[in-house]
């Protein structure tokens, strides 16, 4: 996968209109650096989902990755575990993203079951599942489709299946939240970004990605029905979540 991939440069020179953020190919293209560069933790994120998945995935249960982008979840997954551990089915509505994320599957690890749709994880129909994974994907939905896609997936879940859910956050505390915010941005200069790109890159993100606070994310849980949810990972404004259905 690293090898198709670009630095990201996309907000790197001054633009006189800064367009919404959009997954297209010029994103897709760079995107395995972007990620990496711009999400504190991203790479412990995948690293711990396989221990998870080790601990807490049926023997050859079906995995959900949701708005799987290049299929990094499941790459980690497939690394891990053996080709009949799991049946992995990654969603994305971004013809871009789903088409190298197959490319990727077929070179990397054609011996798992790996398959990849092209599909607004919304309206979806979904199978029974042990794990569904939704790495920063729900902070881009429009805030009143949140609440019905996690009933959907707690619906979905077989008894003793999980949920991760990744995502960015905002801090109710208009202090804490601009302390981290900062620590942010300085996390991503110290990853290589300019200000100039830190800033164009927030204007672009501004009404595309919502994100929630915490206490929010573990609400909206609840009230899709799952008992109990853990905050297993912090960074700055970064965290992951797992939320379990009774078994
Ligand atoms: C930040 S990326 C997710 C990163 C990925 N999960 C990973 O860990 O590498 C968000 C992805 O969600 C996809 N997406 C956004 N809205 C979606 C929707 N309604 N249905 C399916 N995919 C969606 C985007 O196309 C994009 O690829
Ligand atoms: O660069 C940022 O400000 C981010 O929020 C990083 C973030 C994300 O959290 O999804 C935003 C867009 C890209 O998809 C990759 C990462």
């Amino acid at each position: 996968m690293s090898d198709a991939s670009y630095r990201d440069a996309i907000f790197s020179t001054p633009l006189d209109r800064v367009a919404r953020f959009s997954f297209d190919e010029k994103v897709v293209a760079c995107f395995p650096d972007m990620i990496r560069r711009s999400v504190p933790g991203y790479g412990q994120i995948l690293g711990m989902l396989s221990l998870i998945a080790q601990r807490h995935l049926r023997h050859g249960a079906h995995v959900y990755d949701l708005g799987c982008s290049l299929g990094a979840s499941g790459l980690a997954l497939a690394g891990t575990l053996e080709p009949d551990a799991f049946r992995y089915t990654g969603i994305d509505l971004s013809p871009a993203m789903v088409s190298q994320a197959r490319q990727t599957f077929l070179v990397e690890c054609s011996d798992h079951a790996m398959q990849v749709e092209e599909a607004d994880i919304r309206t979806l129909e979904y199978a029974p599942s042990g794990l569904i994974i939704l790495n920063f994907t729900l902070q881009f939905l429009p805030a009143a489709d949140r609440d019905a896609l996690l009933a959907k997936l707690y619906a979905a879940l077989e008894p003793g299946g999980v949920l991760i859910l990744s995502e960015k956050t905002v801090d109710a505390d208009e202090r804490d939240n601009a302390w981290r915010v900062e620590r942010y941005h300085d996390f991503k200069r110290a990853n290589g970004y300019s200000d100039l790109e830190i800033s164009q890159k927030r204007t672009a993100l501004e009404n595309v990605l919502v994100p929630d606070t915490l206490d929010a994310l573990h609400g909206r849980l609840a009230k899709a029905g799952f008992p109990r949810s853990v905050t297993w990972f912090q960074y700055l404004n970064f965290a992951s979540l797992i939320a379990f259905k009774e078994g």
